[in-house]
């Protein structure tokens, strides 16, 4: 079994719901996440094994509440409805959901009913996750309480005829001490998965799509040697052979060197390879342009515009590739969830394109299963652990206006920090981590002189998926090196500070 046991999670807003699909995928059963407004239909063509609601930031009885097709409920397929999702099972089977006067917010008690399928083998006392200030205060008909707090009187529900069950709390956050088990006891107890799911099931079905798609056609692949294009090549070109051209745009954004690496590690790789020197083209159109958005945008809308002109010199060209992974979709603003910043290869991509569709072999993957995914391949160990570069590259990192200089001045800071954590060690440890020239330039003094310069800002974080991050606790005698290093060796740098906030609240990159 592999990809047809599949797990349909429901999404009802949010930015971090995903961690559902996380949750099921780490049993080895395949799930996909669809936009409340658009699941029905999927659940309908894909006859999933089970159906997972999220919570959501809205109330039932709101006017524009998000709402789903009550035909959901009479599929014969298992749901599991997860805060918001369990108000709205409420709401829409003729149940109460009403507001209470204090929210239930954090770790919180809960009396559960051990007979119940979604509580096999756990204590009739657990600690859950609560983040609520809406409560079921009636049930469906046909339904039984399965779980309640001393606050809360139906913190879990079933029915098991109908095979529909809830719970008020948040099992896919790791603060319910045994919400693992409740998601294991749905997937395996309620919808009788199998859990033989791999990455070696994943690769073989993703090849075979792309062979279906592409069929006799050609395809080129944008690629920026970054882990995901270049899993996203070893795998289209698995798939197809020759049919694929892969092109790596140098648009004058890339760190110290990469060109060339880039080009050394793809060019006797046995794949049709071509590199486009197109810095010219990208700087002028960005020149003034200090707008993180516009920035983003331009370069989206420009890249796509190198590729139209590099298919049409390779003729007849019908599919562009990417390396899309499931982040660029959600934040980017896919389905309802909101736009935190447009990825260059979703968001920014302009309407028109000059292709008959796009090959996105990844676009269901986390980071983290990309990386799993490359090695199932077989794709160097330096391919599939070197840390993400953004599309936009460093036009991302230099704020406000990019200019050449401030780019050099970047290249040479940031290659420095990049060398000092690769001699102490910690490359492995810290996922991503870089410099950023603020636009800000403050007072110093360098040997007897008053100097007016840039600060340059560094940037560490750890983190498995790129969704949320925590800063990197980098050493201090390794930071002062770097410092001492960058001040020393790089022009117009006379101020350096570290970043020690997280995502949330803040990004990844400054831009
Ligand atoms: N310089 C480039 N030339 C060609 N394609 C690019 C370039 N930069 C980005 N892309 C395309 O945009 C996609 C998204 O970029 P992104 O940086 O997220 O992925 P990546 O570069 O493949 O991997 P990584 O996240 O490790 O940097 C890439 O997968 C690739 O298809
Ligand atoms: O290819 C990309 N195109 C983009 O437009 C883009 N914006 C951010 N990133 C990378 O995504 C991860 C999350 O970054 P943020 O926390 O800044 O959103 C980090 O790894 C970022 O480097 C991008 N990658
Ligand atoms: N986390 C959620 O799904 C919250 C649901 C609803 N907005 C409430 O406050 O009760
Ligand atoms: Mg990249």
């Amino acid at each position: 079994m592999d990809t047809k046991e599949l797990i349909i999670v429901v999404f009802f807003g949010g930015q971090y719901n995903q961690l559902i699909a996380r949750r099921v995928r780490e049993n080895h059963v395949y799930c996909e996440v669809y936009p409340y407004n658009k699941a029905v239909e999927k659940i309908e063509e894909l006859r999933p094994r089970g159906i997972i609601f999220t919570g959501g930031p809205n109330s039932v009885y709101e006017e524009n509440a998000p709402e789903i097709d009550e035909a959901v409920f009479r599929q014969d397929i298992p749901v599991l409805g997860l805060c918001y999702g369990m108000q709205l099972m409420a709401h829409s089977l003729g149940g109460q959901v009403k507001r209470a006067d204090r929210r239930e917010f954090g770790k919180t008690a809960i009396t559960v009913d051990t007979a119940s399928p979604l509580f096999k083998g756990l204590a009739a006392e657990e600690t859950v996750w609560m983040s609520h200030t809406d409560y079921v205060s009636d049930i469906p008909a046909g339904f039984k309480i399965a779980a309640h707090t001393e606050n809360c009187p139906v913190a879990a529900m079933q029915d098991e005829k109908r095979k529909l069950y809830a719970m008020q709390y948040h099992p896919e956050v790791l603060h319910t001490v045994h919400g693992r088990e409740m998601l294991r006891n749905f997937l395996f107890e309620i919808c009788r998965c199998s859990g033989s799911w791999t990455m070696a099931n994943y690769a073989g079905q993703a090849i075979e799509d792309v062979r279906r798609t592409v069929g006799g056609g050609r395809v080129v692949l944008a690629l920026s040697g970054g882990v995901d294009s270049s899993v996203a090549a070893a795998l289209i070109s698995k798939a197809v052979g020759s049919q694929l051209t892969c092109i790596f745009v140098d648009h004058g954004l890339m760190r110290k060197n990469e060109g060339d690496e880039v080009e050394a590690a793809f060019k006797d790789s046995g794949m049709n390879f071509i590199r486009v020197d197109v810095a010219e083209r990208f700087l002028s159109r960005l020149k003034g342009v200090t707008d993180p958005e516009r920035k983003r945008k331009i370069i989206g809308e420009e890249f796509i515009r190198v590729f139209e002109d590099e298919g049409r010199k390779i003729g007849a060209v019908d599919f562009l590739a990417q390396g899309t992974i499931y982040p660029d979709i959600i934040e980017s603003g896919a389905g309802d969830a909101a736009v935190i910043k447009s990825h260059h290869n979703v968001g920014g991509l302009p309407a028109v394109v000059d292709f008959k569709g796009l090959v996105e072999p990844l676009r269901n993957l986390f980071k983290d299963e990309v990386r799993e995914l490359g090695e199932e391949l077989g794709l160097a160990d330096y391919l599939v652990w070197r840390q993400p570069f953004p599309g936009p590259g460093l036009a991302i990192r230099v704020m406000g206006e990019i200019t050449e200089e401030k780019l050099g001045i970047l290249r040479d800071a940031d290659a420095i920090f990049r060398e000092e954590i690769t001699a102490a060690g910690l490359d492995r440890s810290i996922d991503q981590y870089f410099a950023v020239l603020t636009d800000n330039r403050s007072v110093g003094v360098m040997g007897d002189f008053r100097t007016y310069d840039y600060t340059l800002a560094l940037r560490g974080v750890t983190t498995t998926d790129f969704m949320t991050a925590d800063w990197a606790r980098i050493p201090y005698d390794v930071l002062d090196k770097i410092s001492s290093r960058i001040v020393n060796e790089v022009a117009h740098i006379n101020r350096i500070v570290y970043d020690i906030t997280g995502k949330p609240p803040s990004t990844i990159e400054w831009e």
